[in-house]
């Protein structure tokens, strides 16, 4: 495998902060994530609640990965060891130059594709799975862009917001975000990974998270109407459920919020959005779109 320190040396850069340039230069993390898509392991939650680990089968189709931020490469040398063919998004015009020149060989031999542009505006290839660090200040796009593609995902995110994606009802970091992305997918804190893990190191912890894409277990007929309502109610996330909704018209695009209060039942009502659990969301979100009269914007 490529060392980190020299493919930074060779490429003859700085990793930037304030374009998103933290560079793993650890190996033995740079080795681990890719086995994320294969191994089993415990979830962050067994081990918090001290029951026994619940082992996961993971063993997700490597045959076209996608990374979004190359870098200098550390990251795509270790995925092209695993994987039949790989694509690298890096909006970096230096970094991609770089990238085209280290692996010459293997873009000749046709293993990998360099794509030089921004992972959010790019037209991203037809991938089976994705191992990221990604860009922190653009994390939240880029999970938002993938999800929807339904293949598994390994990815680097700060530790605070992984932390927040894996959020159960009725913790301080649930929220608009834990029920969004487990919409999705079945989503797992794997990994923390600390500051001195990059160069130059960011300015918190990071963490790696795992989402393998699953039906939700409840029904949802409009998609984008149930996010969209549940963005609105936790925007009043201390007012109970009837409140939030009378108040967040605007933003769930209800015209007859009123309408919903009168047909939800009122033990709904009187939860805070942090109480409710993503089914309870989906049938609200059902109810909402049948008697409050949705506009589409
Ligand atoms: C955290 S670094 C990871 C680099 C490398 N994969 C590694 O692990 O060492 C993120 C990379 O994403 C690139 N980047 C930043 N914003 C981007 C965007 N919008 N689209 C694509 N790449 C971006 C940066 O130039 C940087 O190389």
């Amino acid at each position: 495998m490529r060392d980190p320190d020299g493919l930074i040396a060779r490429a003859g850069v700085r990793g930037d902060p304030d374009r998103d340039q933290h560079f793993l230069v650890d190996d033995r993390v740079l080795d681990r994530l890719p086995t994320y898509l294969e191994s089993e392991a415990p979830r962050a939650s067994d081990e918090a609640s001290g029951d026994s680990p619940r082992a996961r089968e993971i063993d997700a189709d490597t045959s076209h990965l996608l990374e979004i931020g190359g870098g200098t490469g550390a990251l795509t040398d270790r995925l092209l060891a695993v994987g039949d063919e790989v694509t690298v998004v890096e909006r970096d015009r230096e970094l991609a130059q770089f990238l085209r020149e280290e692996f010459a060989d293997e873009i000749d031999a046709g293993n990998l594709t360099v794509i030089e542009g921004d992972a959010l505006q790019v037209d991203l290839p037809e991938f089976t799975a994705s191992v990221s660090n990604l860009p922190y200040g653009v994390s939240s796009q880029i999970a938002f862009r993938l999800f929807p593609e339904k293949k598994p995902l390994v990815l680097m995110f700060q530790q605070e917001f992984a932390e927040r994606m894996v959020a159960e009802p009725d913790t301080s970091e649930y929220g608009r975000l834990s029920v969004s992305s487990q919409h999705y997918a079945d989503i797992e804190l794997v990994e923390s990974i600390p500051k001195e893990a990059f160069s130059p190191p960011p300015a918190v912890q990071s963490a790696v998270v795992r989402a393998i894409p699953r039906e939700p277990d409840y029904a949802v007929e409009d998609e984008e109407f149930f996010l969209r309502f549940v963005k609105a109610l936790f925007t009043q996330r201390r007012k109970t459920i009837r409140n939030a909704i009378r108040n967040t018209g605007h933003i769930s695009g209800l015209s007859e919020p009123e309408a919903v209060v009168d047909a939800a039942d009122e033990d709904v009502l009187r939860k805070r959005a942090g109480a409710m659990a993503p089914t309870e969301f989906a049938a609200l979100a059902q109810l909402a779109r049948d008697v409050g009269e949705p506009t589409d914007d």
